[in-house]
């Protein structure tokens, strides 16, 4: 488990400042929010984290400095993340998606064992499942379970390489409220088994239900950081974000 830490990040595209010094903590095993409306410059942070676009300031897993690496190096040290649609594969199984998350030997090996053997014969992989309750569908084709359960196996896909931190890219985008009341349970226990977590959500509920601190963007620039009651009641949130009206 670590904790994320960015210094006074930067992000430009042309003219368009999408990120402006930033900095901003994501607690060790924490479940933490990143909230903003749409073009607050979520994304954008995530692809600077994770190398994805030119960023300037510095990127910390833990101790270690990241943003001088590679993407698949920051992967490797531990920050992992996942993107807006699932990008599920079709014509694989639940258990095969996610093994393609798996890196190197590894991933070569359940291949051949997965063509031989059920997906509960790997334990690693049938632990995975069964702790985000996909064990039953493991062996189905994703058109034939929930968007609900698909959300649960883009999460499981990016968790099988066991990431120190996992970021999370509108992991509820299509859910219904029960299938996020789902998925918020899912992170939770995430979280408790030993993954720390950034989640960029447009779900209000999902976010202020179950994380233990919220980041708010505008415009790219930190607006506000507390924890979900701070965040909720905060004027400049509220104005900026939420409306009028406080989420219920
Ligand atoms: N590749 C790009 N080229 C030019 N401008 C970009 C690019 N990517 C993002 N932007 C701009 O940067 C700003 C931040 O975009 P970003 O996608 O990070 O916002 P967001 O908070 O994730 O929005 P949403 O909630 O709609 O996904 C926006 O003004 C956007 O138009």
């Amino acid at each position: 488990m670590s904790s994320l830490a960015l210094r006074d990040l930067s992000v430009t595209f042309g003219g368009v400042r999408a990120l402006e010094g930033v900095s901003l903590e994501v607690a060790e095993g924490t479940l933490t929010g990143l909230i903003g409306p749409n073009g607050a410059g979520k994304t954008t942070l995530l692809d600077a984290c994770t190398g994805y676009v030119a960023a300037r300031g510095e990127v910390y897993l833990g101790d270690r400095r990241l943003d001088n690496l590679a993407p698949y190096r920051r992967a490797r040290a531990g920050l992992v993340r996942t993107f807006q649609s699932l990008d599920l594969f079709d014509d694989l199984t639940v258990a095969e998606n996610v093994a393609t998350g798996m890196p190197g030997e590894t991933n070569r090996r359940w291949w051949h064992q997965l063509r031989r053997m059920p997906s509960a014969d790997i334990p690693v992989l049938h632990d995975l499942l069964g702790s985000l309750g996909l064990d039953g569908v493991a062996d189905l084709l994703p058109g034939a379970v929930s968007q609900g359960q698909r959300a649960l196996v883009a999460l499981a896909r990016a968790l099988i390489a066991r990431p120190d931190v996992l970021l999370l890219d509108e992991p509820a985008a299509g859910l219904d409220t029960h299938e996020s009341e789902e998925l918020g349970r899912r992170l939770r226990g995430v979280c408790e088994r030993g993954t720390t977590v950034l989640l960029v959500e447009h779900d209000m509920g999902l976010v202020l239900g179950n994380c233990d601190h919220v980041h708010v963007l505008d415009g790219g620039k930190q607006l506000a950081s507390g924890t979900p009651a701070e965040v909720r009641s905060d004027p400049a949130v509220l104005a900026a974000y939420l409306g009028e009206g406080s989420p219920s």
